[in-house]
């Protein structure tokens, strides 16, 4: 791959940009009536929309040059026949196996990883049936009414979000907690809701060594055997992780153990067995809906012409916005209040893999990475952050997300959601101008004065951009399809910018220095002269303080 091109590539659509002018997106679409015709894809279960962009035919041309210079689709060929991306811990990232539901094989350095994957899919999927169905019983020989899973990061974010997204699909005569955080008022708070007798606590953990989780799976394991007995911690346990080895010491059963791959990454691996939770929640065969949504991107992200390809166009865009105009952030707005952790898995996914600053070897990165993701539903946020959105110096491009069809019966509530999500995303386009708000006040016969005092307080520029992902409702599939878009989305990134999107080795000078200081802070009499003096002065404090 020439870096060369893609700095060209680069240039020409810095110099596109200037001509550009000032060019708004409303203006687009006067000119253009067919504007929404021609910049919308639609997938069987998903529409996307990307006319309320800086877009025009021309800036989609110099995109796509972009994505050939930097040979996006041989890469996507390297990913997909299982080559070490990977370059740091020299891994492929195969998670597209763990959702192959098509019976071909598929590689991971080199061998069809396929008869495990099916094997442990299988091995899983009849767990979790039955846990859900009460074949696999509580100590006492009851069924169990309450699943745990306690991980962190990928081995949470993404059941976690999944979870709640899936709420009408899990049987209800089942709860699913989520405990991450080593503060112990994430597990106390839990525990405290939680009949212990019929409660399955799962440790998902890929390296199973990581603080956090390690910690609250111990403190309820010993919460279990002080309740029902050290025989009912077999009961009541099973871990999921590719360290099998370190999973015997804890005393979980090895029937009740699941594995899967380095070849899966933490932030890709809600389609193996760390859906487990999930999978026990809405049942073997949605869980395989679930994995389809994931095969459909796949399919579609593999075949589609990258004019087309909707992880593309959305790589693509983020790359415009990021390294053309300098916007450093990127909202996630999902409209559907069950996508409340959409964002959070997101800024997993987008900025562990692309929030890096050398590029594959070694160097320093040439153009601007991931930007900043946040996002809440809608219309929340509205009363909140949109403030920003609308009237801030930052623009912050949108993505907004919205099921046509509420899940329930609450026709009115989701007609009003619906038309909030689309005024949102007007209003960010269009905006009002002075001239606009001077004659509205006008209307209003307010004195010359007081409107030349208020009118450029109550302006929106406009021509703030935006997506908006359509579908028809939020079913296992089409969170799956969702969930994929965005990991191919970030692929793409990454091969842009040139980096591995697959390791994420700044996480671990924190774990590093946490793991020295714990001994200083569990003992008041140790030296703190080796810390920095404001590591060391806020640690006296705290000693001094603790005292009172
Ligand atoms: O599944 P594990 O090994 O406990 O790791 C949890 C998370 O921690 C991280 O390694 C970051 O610290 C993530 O990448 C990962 O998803």
């Amino acid at each position: 791959m020439a870096r060369g091109e893609v700095a060209q590539a680069m240039a020409a659509l810095a110099a596109h940009r200037t001509e550009m002018g000032g060019q708004g997106i409303a203006d687009l679409f006067r000119d253009d009536p067919q504007r929404f015709e021609r910049f919308h894809v639609e997938l069987d279960d998903i529409l996307f929309d990307f006319s309320k962009h800086r877009l025009t035919e021309t800036t989609l041309r110099l995109l796509l040059d972009l994505a050939r210079a930097a040979d996006v689709e041989a890469r996507r060929a390297a990913l997909f026949a299982g080559e070490p991306v990977n370059t740091t811990e020299h891994r492929a990232a195969m998670h597209m196996a763990l959702r192959n539901l098509s019976g071909k094989p598929m590689f991971a350095e080199g061998h069809d990883v396929m008869p495990e994957v099916l094997a442990e899919r299988r091995k899983m999927e009849a767990f979790a049936e039955a846990v859900r169905n009460g074949d696999v019983k509580t100590a006492s020989g009851a069924r169990f009414t309450d699943i745990v899973n306690f991980g962190i990061g990928g081995s949470d974010l993404g059941p976690a979000m999944a979870a709640r997204a899936l709420a009408p699909f899990i049987a209800d005569h089942l709860t699913l907690h989520f405990v991450a955080n080593v503060d112990g008022a994430d597990l106390g708070d839990t525990l405290k809701t939680l009949p212990l007798e019929t409660t399955l606590f799962i440790i998902c953990s890929k390296t199973f060594t990581t603080l956090e989780t390690m910690t609250n799976a111990a403190t309820a394991r010993q919460r279990v055997a002080e309740a029902l007995g050290e025989a009912a911690v077999a009961e009541h346990f099973c871990a999921v992780s590719t360290h099998l080895d370190k999973i015997a010491a804890f005393g979980v059963r090895s029937d009740r153990v699941f594995g899967f791959w380095d070849w899966v990454g933490g932030r890709y691996s809600i389609w193996s067995s760390i859906g487990l939770s999930l999978a026990i929640g809405i049942g073997a065969e949605k869980f395989e809906k679930f994995l389809l949504g994931g095969q459909d991107i796949d399919a579609h992200f593999t075949s589609a012409p990258l004019e087309r390809n909707v992880p593309v166009l959305m790589a693509l865009l983020g790359v415009w916005y990021r390294n053309v105009w300098g916007f450093a952030t990127h909202a996630v707005i999902p409209y559907d209040e069950r996508m409340a952790r959409f964002p959070a898995y997101l800024q997993q996914l987008e900025m562990e893999s692309n929030g890096k600053s050398v590029d594959l070897s070694g160097e320093p990165v040439s153009l601007a990475t991931a930007p900043v993701i946040f996002g809440e539903p809608g219309t929340n946020c509205q009363h909140a952050f949109f403030q920003l959105l609308h009237q801030g110096v930052e623009i912050v491009p949108v993505d907004f997300l919205v099921a046509i069809q509420p899940s329930g019966a609450d026709l009115l509530h989701h007609q009003l959601l619906f038309a909030n999500c689309l005024a949102q995303s007007q209003a960010l386009m269009q905006g009002r101008s002075l001239a606009e708000v001077t004659r509205r006040l006008e209307a209003e016969n307010m004195p010359a004065e007081a409107i030349a005092a208020l009118a450029p307080h109550k302006v929106f520029a406009g021509n703030r951009p935006s997506s908006t992902f359509l579908y028809k409702r939020l079913s296992p599939r089409v969170l799956g399809q969702l969930i994929a878009l965005y990991e191919h989305k970030v692929f793409v990134q990454g091969v842009i910018w040139n980096i591995n999107s697959f390791d994420q080795w700044g996480v671990e000078l924190g774990k590093e220095l946490a793991g020295k200081l714990a001994p200083i802070i569990a003992d008041p009499a140790s030296p703190t002269d080796s810390f920095d003096p404001s590591t060391a002065g806020l640690i006296a404090a705290a000693r001094r303080r603790n005292k009172g």
